[in-house]
């Protein structure tokens, strides 16, 4: 393609078919136009150029140029200066390579769209959340893809819209704010980003001015200068999650490789998210093993382990700036009853609302933990007086006393708390625990609901209840206990009427031993049960064993402690021992506690009435120290009452226990139910209640309990009422 022109008209003077063509003209259009018209430039410029040509002789150079119908090209032009008759001619030999060009910059756009998914890949290296990812991800598409914006939407939880998760570009801000609505009758959920969502399919806009479908868009594309645009579904496992958008201020910045790229990075998001997800459920599940080690799996509490850690911090950091702390042992009272008789469930629920109580009643600067199965230990930081702890046991103890709900009743729950005080009573964390725990036993054995501080006293007594303990847990094997049988009298006719037997433990180590010592302990360490099974069997044995001596049949007491009542195998205990030594229920009494009684009436209400089912004679024991009501007391299926020792100790001298004696034995008949005084030891005990009407008594005034052969012979030198 040549084309000459004339430096001094700066028209042309020739051009040949190829520059015909070129221009899309014929040699008559090309010769009126202007070659600055052209080259899209003025004439001063293109005639200052060529002087360059004419001074140089030749020059190449590009320039845009356009053609007859207004389309604009690229050129390298090869200039010449010839002079012809005396004028500068410039002869131009054209060579369009706008193609060239293009492929030109399509290579660099490629180069850079492919630095870009590097940069991406690099992104997807560093993120630690996929927040972050997203936005290294824009960052990196933006700089390396020489893009105008990137930008990362996610669908929002109720799918109805996409919002920007992550933006870059100059107007990153803007596009921050766009919200898409997918809804397609909404004009603005037809454009580009939210087809591609809904058909999950890439939408690619060439000319942002042009396109229809970003025709609700168009402004604020405008306003960011977007002249051509792409969006790439994001999808995760199967599901369409959000878009990725890429404008560009040129028009057809996307071709077909671009948007395979374009893609690629999309693919490395997803597996970058994925990946991170992976990571995030493999730390949460890390986090989930450590937090089953260090915490109680019912109450979720800490648990013992992560305790002790946290009392060696507390012991160090105390020590450091020289601080006090206190340590309170909390331990349920009669939690064993309690799911004993109620079963683990309702034990269960039991722990978990105590726990919440204290985790409730303690600053969050201390901690609760569960360190066994009714034992929790709460470490209270920082206090500056042992008031500070007393203060805490006080709140939690009436805190633990509100009702609880259990199997839809309410039930009173209380406890004994223990406290020990760092560095007065212990420097280190095994004899901090234990001192706390020493306490609580203290306050255990001060009649529970209550709290005590560690004392030095405490030890020695602590070491003489772990010396019991160890010795009763064999007493059973080593055959060390025995019954006594006490007499029991009519008051009007003085005939013995019954007899109770009375556990006694010969210790080969401690040597006597009394109920009163060790029936407690007994309890609480549950061996109740298998002692309370011995007791019944040997006096139900003993009991016929009298008769084949010739004995007139005599009914049997026999004591059941609170754990025993709520022994679920009570019943069918009951029938086996009573075939098993053949003795009739009617001569078998059970003398159970007011309290164990009113502890839970409706359950006791049941029990007793299988109990009387069978045939056996029930009696309150302890009667006038449990607070029972009329009304209760005429629904319970007893048979006698039996007033309490401390109220008959005093009777010829005090008037109010003269008045609660006359009360229960009105009470008693009005109930018709046989009223029988324990601890008579006087005869103007025995004289007032005789007045009183009461039925029968039994104290030392007549007999003490004595063993198998003293009784055999109290009952052969006396005048018995048969039971049968
Ligand atoms: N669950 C069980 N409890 C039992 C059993 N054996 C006894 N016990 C209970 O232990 C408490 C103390 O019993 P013990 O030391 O045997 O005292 C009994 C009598 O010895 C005593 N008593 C009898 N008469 C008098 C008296 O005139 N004065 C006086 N000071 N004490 C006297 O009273 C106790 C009998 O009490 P009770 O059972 O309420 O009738 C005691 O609570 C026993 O119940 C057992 O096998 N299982």
């Amino acid at each position: 393609m040549v084309f000459a022109i004339d430096r001094e008209s700066m028209r042309f003077v020739y051009a040949n078919d190829g520059a015909c063509e070129l221009i899309g003209c014929d040699r008559h259009q090309l010769m009126t136009m202007s070659p600055h018209e052209l080259l899209l430039t003025d004439a001063e410029t293109l005639a200052s150029q060529y002087d360059e040509v004419i001074e140089a002789g030749g020059i190449t150079t590009e320039s845009r140029s356009r053609t007859y119908d207004g389309r604009e090209t690229i050129v390298e032009l090869h200039r010449q200066a010839q002079l012809v008759d005396g004028r500068w001619m410039i002869v131009s030999v054209v060579n369009d390579i706008i193609k060239r060009k293009r492929a030109e910059f399509t290579r660099d756009r490629m180069s850079r769209m492919y630095a870009s998914l590097g940069a991406t890949n690099e992104a997807i290296l560093r993120a630690t959340t996929p927040d972050d990812l997203y936005e290294q991800v824009c960052e990196a598409a933006l700089t390396g893809g020489g893009m105008l914006i990137a930008c990362i939407m996610r669908v929002t939880a109720d799918a109805s819209r996409l919002t920007v998760t992550a933006t870059a570009g100059v107007n990153g801000a803007v596009a921050r704010d766009l919200t898409v609505p997918l809804d397609p009758s909404h004009p603005e959920g037809r454009g580009l980003v939210a087809q591609c969502f809904r058909e999950c399919r890439q939408q690619i806009c060439d000319d942002y001015m042009q396109d229809p479908r970003v025709a609700p868009w168009r402004n604020v594309g405008a306003k960011m200068g977007i002249r051509s645009a792409a969006a790439v579904p994001i999808v995760k496992a199967g599901e369409t999650i959000g878009v990725m958008l890429l404008a560009a201020d040129h028009p057809r910045a996307f071709d077909e490789e671009g948007v395979g790229l374009l893609n690629r990075m999309v693919d490395n998001v997803v597996f970058a998210l994925e990946n991170l997800e992976h990571e995030a459920q493999r730390k949460a599940g890390e986090k989930h093993i450590e937090f089953l080690a260090t915490h109680d799996s019912l109450t979720h509490l800490p648990n013992r382990t992560l305790f002790n850690q946290s009392l060696s911090m507390a012991i160090e950091s105390a020590r450091r700036y020289r601080r006090s702390f206190a340590l309170l042992f909390i331990d349920l009272d009669r939690f064993k009853t309690i799911n004993d008789s109620l079963g683990h469930e309702a034990g269960d629920q039991l722990l978990i609302q105590i726990a919440e109580r204290l985790s409730l009643a303690v600053r969050a600067s201390d901690m609760v933990a569960r360190i066994g199965g009714d034992e929790f230990v709460i470490l209270v930081n920082d206090i500056q007086q042992p008031e500070d702890a007393a203060k805490l046991a006080r709140t939690i103890l009436s805190k633990i006393l509100e009702p609880v709900e259990l199997q839809g009743q309410e039930y009173r729950i209380t406890t004994s708390i223990g406290i020990a005080i760092y560095p007065d009573d212990a420097l280190d964390a095994s004899s901090l625990l234990k001192h706390a725990d020493m306490a609580m036993y203290r306050a255990k054995e001060e009649g529970k609901n209550t709290f005590e501080f560690y004392s030095a006293q405490l030890e020695s007594r602590s070491l003489k209840r772990i010396k019991l303990e160890n010795h009763l847990r064999q007493a059973l094997e080593h055959d060390e206990f025995e019954l006594a049988y006490q007499a029991k009298i009519s008051l009007e006719n003085e005939q013995i009427i019954g007899v109770e037997a009375l556990l006694r433990w010969h210790s080969a180590e401690l040597g006597e031993v009394t109920p009163t010592q060790f029936l407690p302990l007994a309890e609480e360490i549950g061996l109740i049960i298998p002692i309370g099974r011995w007791v019944l069997q040997t006096a139900c044995e003993q009991n016929m064993a009298w008769q084949r001596q010739g004995i007139p049949p005599l009914r049997m007491a026999v004591n059941l402690s609170p754990m025993q009542f709520a022994d679920h195998q009570l019943v069918s205990h009951l029938e086996s021992v009573l075939e098993r030594t053949g003795m009739p229920a009617s001569l078998l009494e059970l003398e159970i506690t007011e309290t164990a009684v009113m502890h839970d009436v409706g359950r006791a209400l049941e029990l007793l009435a299988q109990i009387k089912r069978l045939g056996v004679y029930i009696s309150i024991d302890d009667f006038g120290t449990g607070y029972s009501s009329l009304t209760q007391l005429r629904d319970l299926p007893v048979d006698s009452l039996k007033i309490d020792r401390s109220f008959v100790r005093d009777l010829s001298s005090n008037i109010t226990d003269q008045s609660i004696a006359r009360a229960i034995i009105t009470m008693g008949k009005n109930l018709s139910l046989n009223v029988i005084a324990e601890g008579v030891e006087t005869a103007e005990q025995q004289s007032f209640l005789r007045e009183q009407h009461c039925d029968d008594m039994q104290g030392y005034y007549f007999s003490r309990p004595g063993s198998h052969t003293a009784f055999a012979d109290l009952v052969r030198s006396h005048r018995v009422r048969k039971a049968l």
